[in-house]
Formats: structure tokens, sequence, C-alpha cells
């Protein structure tokens, strides 16, 4: 089996082309390799990774592609940007296409190929959506079964964050706070709390963010993510946070220019699309998608998390995408 371990931002993933076995994986062998192969800390394939992208044929005509996602702990998720930026660029160069859609859970995505952001910086402009705030799309049940959370503390939570969720379409709680609560422990403490599987108010769990606006048109987000804990960055969590950055503080942060989002692990731009019928609203996430290494190892081994006969070719792309990061 051929596995190829890429990043958005770090955010990291393996990423399974499935047109290559006469045989499809069953859905729990899916799971089961998201989950050996993700662990981190040497048990897993190499360093692990945050979670699977999964890549087949469309299942109808118009998309080059689809793309599925799984979480480290074998859950599936809705969408994801960073890794999206990936998948693009894979079907991209398979294809010989700058522009096409791509089929996710809820949507066919536009995604295009851009200018480098630097030398050796190969990046990709995806849409995300379809963006709701409805309580029903988020399975969010908070203050007395509101329909919506728009900048409103959750007493449960904190009496003095403001929170806002949206799915986009998958679920986002976000919060604006300052320099010392972004890189304190607070973000840790409410993602585990929200994403326990037992909490009343995201059962499903939530990718939580927390937001600092820097100046004009440039925020930092630190993501713990639904699924995998903290990661450098959550490309639908810069999304989501770029469009509640917009709706709260369009004094600073507004749609005449790209927003510049910084992360742990480097930097993304977004440009954000309104609509009167906020269902139609879209973002567009515009940043690297950079493949690290080529990864050979027999399906069976893998599934068994046995990784010592893995063979690892890395493509030498890192280097140029550190560099960027130094130079931001
Ligand atoms: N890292 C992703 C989001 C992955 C899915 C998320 N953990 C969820 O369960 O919703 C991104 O870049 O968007």
């Amino acid at each position: 089996m051929k596995l190829l371990k890429v990043h958005g931002s770090e955010n990291d993933f393996y990423m399974l082309d499935a047109t290559q076995f006469e045989q499809s994986l069953t859905e729990s062998q899916i799971k089961q390799l998201a989950v050996t192969i993700c662990k981190r800390n040497g048990a897993g394939l190499g360093d692990g990774a945050d979670g699977l992208l999964y890549v087949d044929k469309a299942d109808h005509l118009g998309p080059l592609g689809k793309m599925r996602v799984i979480n480290a702990d074998g859950s599936e998720a809705s969408m994801c940007g960073n890794g999206l930026r990936s998948v693009s660029r894979y079907l991209a160069e398979q294809n010989n296409e700058q522009s096409f859609t791509v089929e996710t859970m809820a949507a066919d995505l536009p995604v295009a190929k851009m200018t480098d952001l630097a030398a050796g910086v190969p990046t990709y402009r995806v849409q995300i959506a379809p963006v709701s705030f409805a309580a029903a799309a988020l399975k969010m049940h908070v203050n007395r079964e509101a329909q919506k959370l728009i900048d409103q503390t959750i007493e449960e939570l904190d009496s003095n964050l403001r929170f806002t969720a949206v799915a986009v379409p998958n679920p986002h709680l976000i919060a604006f706070v300052d320099e010392e609560t972004i890189k304190g422990d607070q973000l840790g403490e409410l993602g585990r709390y929200l994403n326990d599987g037992h909490n009343p108010i995201f059962p499903d769990g939530v990718n939580v963010s927390f937001v600092q606006i820097q100046g004009a048109n440039q925020i930092f987000v630190r993501t713990f993510e639904r699924g995998v804990g903290y990661t450098n960055a959550c490309g639908t969590g810069m999304s989501a946070a770029s469009l509640i950055s917009v709706l709260l503080h369009g004094d600073q942060i507004n749609n005449d220019v790209d927003i510049t989002v910084k992360n742990p692990g480097g930097m993304v731009m977004t440009h954000v699309h309104q609509f009167k019928d906020e269902s139609q609203d879209t973002i567009d996430l515009i940043g690297n998608a950079t493949f690290v290494r080529n990864v050979t190892i027999d399906l069976e081994d893998a599934l068994n998390g046995n990784f010592e006969q893995a063979q690892f070719t890395d493509t030498g792309e890192q280097t140029s995408y550190e560099k960027f990061v130094a130079s931001l």
C-alpha cells in the first residue's frame, strides 16, 4: 500500500488513494487504519498524524475525486480545510487540472491551484461551505435550547468568554480572547470537556478555537480539534474564525482584502463571501499543500500496527515549508 504524508499549516495527515486497491477497504478497516497509523510518540506509523485523508473516485459526474476525513480517533468528519488543499493538489497533479471540484460529505467544493506562497511551497485555494448557525446542524444544546449561539456566554463553561457556534459544515465553537488566554490551558480544558462524549452541550463533540485579533485583517487562531486534540492548525476552524471576525469585528476584519490567519503551524489567507441569506456564505481558504514523504507498507501490517517493514522516502518539500514559516 502506498501512502503520502502531507500537511497544511503542519496539520498533518496520511493520504490514502483508495483506487490503488483491487478490493475496497471495509469501513472498519478504514477506521482501524486511521487509529493505528495516526498514533503519536512512536506508537504509530512514522511520526503519526492528525488524521487519514481517504481519496476515492467521486460518486457522481463532475468532481475529480472524493475526500473522506477520518480523525486520529477513528471518527469521521464532514470536512477538513487543511486536508482538502492536499487532496486538491494530489488530484490536480494526477489529472493535470488546475481548477475543479472535489466531492466531500456535504458538498462538491471548488478548488484551484494558486501562486505559491513562497518558493517550494505549493499553494491551493479551497472553498469552505456550506455554512449554518442552526443548533440542529451543530447538534448543540445550549442556553435553554437556543436556536443559535452568537456572541453569547455559556454559564456552564465560563462566565466571561463569549462564544459563537457555526457549522462549516463541521461544528466549531469560537471565542475571541487576549494573548495570555490564547497561550494558556483553558482552550484544552474546554476542548477536552466538550469532546468527552458525555457533556450535554455538544454530545457529538465540537472543534474549539480561540481567536486573537492582531491588527487590521490579521488574526491568530489556536484550535483544539474534535477527534484529535490540539492541532497546529485547523483549516475549517480558521475559516469559521474569519467569518465570525467579519461578523462581530467588522471594524478591524473585513471582506475588502484577504484576511491573514496565523496559527501555531504557519499561516493561511482567507476571504469571506457574505450573502443576505447567511446559508449561502462561503469562505476561501488559501494555504500550503505540502507533500512531506512517500510511505510504502503492507496493508495487513499497517492494520496490525506492525510498522517495521515500512519504507519512507522524503520529498524534500518540508525544508522549503520551514524556510517559509521562518520568514513570517
Ligand atoms: N483539521 C481539519 C478538521 C478535521 C475534522 C475535525 N477534527 C472534526 O472532527 O470536525 C481542518 O483543517 O479543517
